[in-house]
């Protein structure tokens, strides 16, 4: 066997270790791909490992549909691993189809060998026959205690072109320091309307022009929003209460604002501090729970990215929808309530407030706002403040002072992450 084929196969074997993790024991990528096993593989072992079970938990739901019609009966979860991970390079990879049977048949021997006749004939004859079946497929649907409650919330037709969404991968979103009409030319970038500019192919993201000089710094182009909404001065005293690791506090903080960023995170705020380094930019770094740290003195504004289940972001992750469940919600919600109303009793009159999450779901945003305005009347909506953002689009606005964004937009730009965000005023 080649040089070629056995890195090919040590590839394989790692994303099927990276894909069972996820199906049957619940653990994130970033876990995974941080542990000793995984970061001691050779790097290009590892970048092709972590792209193939990225692409397998994006389309499995198409794997499953090319491979129905020659499957006996349903395999174990771990045969059926290997077999979707083996149809997903088949069908999206462009990888010559007998190197990725060989990889799978081998695959199996070593941990199910008796399932190695079948995965040989199922992938052979997804790979004469299974196109039609793959591209006929409905894209993969999200776990029903997520698809439910996003059916709930937005209807069927629009969770369907989310799904749609999920299956790709997304372009690499950056925030420049300053407004540089050259940036986005020296980076073969596009600017978009609110501030951010879209690279399509990135390769190595340190080593594109202006990394090293910290003049931006990667960032979802839904995650520059709050930032911008709040619309920091120089000189005010600046809260980022969840800041961690840190691409808003690098925009309050180049607005000229006196920043302090706050997280109850050492090793995510050391990312922040890197971050400050790289860029040149300063913050005050504070490490503190939220909800027991008192200030010297109050804020004129406050940025609260609170921690959410990141529903918004599996475009990026797509692990998250099988590793989280509806039982992480009520606990996040009850947080994120709290930390509003800690935040609101550290500004100062007059002072700004905004809330955000990159959540999908009604209950970490639309209906935090509502609760925030039960509960409190010291806190107002501020729709000014969403009104005079950079590029605002009329179907972002979710009532006054509060914009929801869902990864079906865009779609002629390539997408964005999900958020919500409420600009609030203290009385
Ligand atoms: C959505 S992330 C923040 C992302 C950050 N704002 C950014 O733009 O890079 C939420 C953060 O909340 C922090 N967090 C969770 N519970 C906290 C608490 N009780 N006090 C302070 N920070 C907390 C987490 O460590 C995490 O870094």
């Amino acid at each position: 066997m080649g040089q070629g084929q056995t890195g090919g196969t040590a590839a394989r074997r790692l994303a099927l270790q990276l894909v069972e993790g996820v199906w049957q024991d619940r653990l994130t990528l970033a876990e995974m791909e941080a542990h000793p096993h995984f970061a001691g593989a050779p790097a290009e072992v590892r970048a092709r490992a972590g792209r193939l079970a990225r692409a397998t938990l994006r389309q499995a739901g198409r794997a499953d549909a090319a491979m129905k019609p020659w499957l006996k009966r349903s395999p174990k979860p771990a045969v059926r691993a290997l077999l979707r991970l083996a149809t997903v390079e088949l069908m999206s990879d462009g990888a010559a189809a007998h190197g990725v049977v060989n990889a799978a048949v081998t695959l199996a021997r070593e941990e199910h060998a008796p399932s190695a006749p079948m995965v040989n004939a199922v992938l052979r004859r997804v790979a004469e026959d299974g196109r039609e079946a793959w591209e006929a497929a409905h894209p993969q649907r999200l776990p029903n205690w997520l698809r439910g409650r996003l059916s709930g919330a937005y209807g069927n037709a629009r969770v369907a072109r989310m799904e749609a969404v999920f299956e790709g991968t997304s372009p690499l979103d950056i925030t420049p320091r300053l407004a540089d009409p050259a940036l986005a030319e020296a980076l073969r970038g596009t600017p978009l309307p609110t501030g951010s500019i879209r690279l399509e192919r990135a390769g190595q993201v340190s080593a594109l022009p202006g990394y090293a000089s910290g003049d931006w710094w990667v960032q979802d182009a839904a995650a520059a929003l709050p930032a911008r909404v709040l619309a920091a001065k120089p000189g005010e005293r600046v809260l980022d209460l969840c800041a961690a690791p840190g691409g808003k506090t690098l925009q309050l903080a180049a607005e000229g604002a006196e920043v302090t960023a706050l997280d109850v995170s050492e090793s995510r705020l050391e990312r922040l501090r890197d971050n400050l380094t790289r860029t040149g930019l300063r913050a005050e770094v504070v490490v503190a729970d939220a909800l027991e740290w008192k200030p010297p003195a109050p804020f004129d504004a406050i940025l609260l990215d609170g921690p959410c289940t990141a529903t918004g972001t599996i475009r990026r992750h797509p692990d998250l929808p099988f590793v989280k469940d509806a039982a992480d919600i009520r606990s996040m919600v009850d947080l994120q309530s709290a930390m509003i109303d800690r935040a609101a009793d550290m500004l100062v009159s007059g002072g700004r407030l905004v809330f955000c999450t990159c959540s999908l779901l009604p209950e970490e945003g639309e209906g935090q706002l509502e609760g925030l305005l039960q509960r409190r009347d010291d806190l107002h909506p501020d729709p000014e403040a969403v009104a005079r953002l950079p590029g605002l689009e009329e179907a972002w606005i979710a009532g006054p002072g509060a914009l929801r964004l869902t990864p079906d937009m865009w779609p002629e730009r390539g997408g964005l992450d999900g958020f919500f965000i409420a600009a609030l005023r203290k009385a």
